[in-house]
């Protein structure tokens, strides 16, 4: 019985090649089983030698499957199929030496009665690989640790919101877009992001490019009512003490710096000064 452990995988003596299979017949990873064959030795011939090989159980019936990919498709082969012409269709680098975590190997599976294969992989297991894989491809987007905007969450549910919520509330990201509605969590504290650095990043951009804040909601309304000649509106709604009052503060800080370019004028301060009268009158 010849089994090894290191990475050989494939020789040339004369015609005769050795091919490295993996017996999966149980959950825990199996070691590479080396075996000579030649160009003209089916699937059959080499499962024959691998069940003598490593002592199996030669009443069951076995497969060989084509591994291309670490951790993708399995091509089964047929009795009758060559896995020596099989690798001479690999890369050249797959050719001297085919470790299974680099993909390009054979596995020795069990075939059921029924002729399904058995699968002894654990289910989850073999569920993540396969989510890694569709992934990587594009198929899948990345996990984030936190989405910008709800509508984005993989799995919408209100748990899921919360978390989101949370998560970025831990990062000092207090706004999250839910389309185009601002969700604001109030800080109790200040921070860093009003200033009029913020103002001309946001000034003219398109909602949701980036990361959301107040401001962007203030540079939405004006430039829309520049372009449009429409009377906008914002509606801030929240308990009390969730921060209407301030939030109102911030795009009116934003909306006079927009109109004004930046220039400091009077107009803000009487505007700020009016929202005391304008929330008694309300109430
Ligand atoms: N974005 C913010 N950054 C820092 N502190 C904030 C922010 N928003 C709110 N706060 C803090 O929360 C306090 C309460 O906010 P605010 O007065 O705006 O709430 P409100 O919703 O208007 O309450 P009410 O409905 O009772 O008038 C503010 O005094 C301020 O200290």
């Amino acid at each position: 019985m010849s089994r090894s452990d290191d990475k050989s995988a494939r020789s040339h003596v004369g015609r005769t090649y050795s091919l490295c299979i993996y017996p999966r017949l149980s959950a825990v990873i199996s070691t590479c089983c080396s075996v000579l064959a030649s160009k003209e030795d089916t699937s059959a011939d080499v499962i024959k030698k691998v069940v003598a090989l490593l002592g199996l159980d030669s009443s069951k019936n076995y497969v060989l499957a084509e591994v291309k990919e670490s951790g993708g498709e399995e091509w089964v082969l047929e009795g009758n199929d060559s896995p020596v012409q099989r690798v001479l269709l690999w890369p050249r680098r797959a050719h001297e030496d085919h470790p299974q975590n680099e993909g390009y190997h054979f596995l020795l599976q069990e075939r059921n009665t029924d002729g399904s294969i058995r699968y002894v992989h654990l289910q989850s297991v073999s569920k993540e690989k396969e989510d890694r894989r569709l992934v990587e491809r594009g198929f899948l987007p990345r996990q984030q640790e936190d989405y910008d905007d709800l509508c984005n969450l993989p799995k919408l549910t209100e748990n899921t919101i919360l978390e989101n919520l949370k998560t970025r509330f831990l990062k000092h990201k207090i706004y999250t877009y839910a389309g185009s509605i601002l969700i604001a969590i109030n800080p109790f504290k200040f921070l860093p992001i009003y200033n009029p650095k913020y103002v001309k990043m946001y000034d003219n951009h398109t909602l949701g490019k980036l990361e959301p804040h107040i401001f962007a909601i203030a540079d939405v309304a004006y430039h829309t009512m520049l372009r449009n000649h429409v009377n906008q509106c914002i509606v801030i709604s929240g308990e009390s003490g969730s921060g209407k009052t301030q939030s109102t503060n911030f795009l009116i800080h934003c909306l006079t710096a927009l109109s004004q370019k930046g220039y400091a004028s009077g107009v803000e301060r009487t505007i700020l000064g009016a929202g005391p009268v304008l929330e008694v009158s309300v109430q």
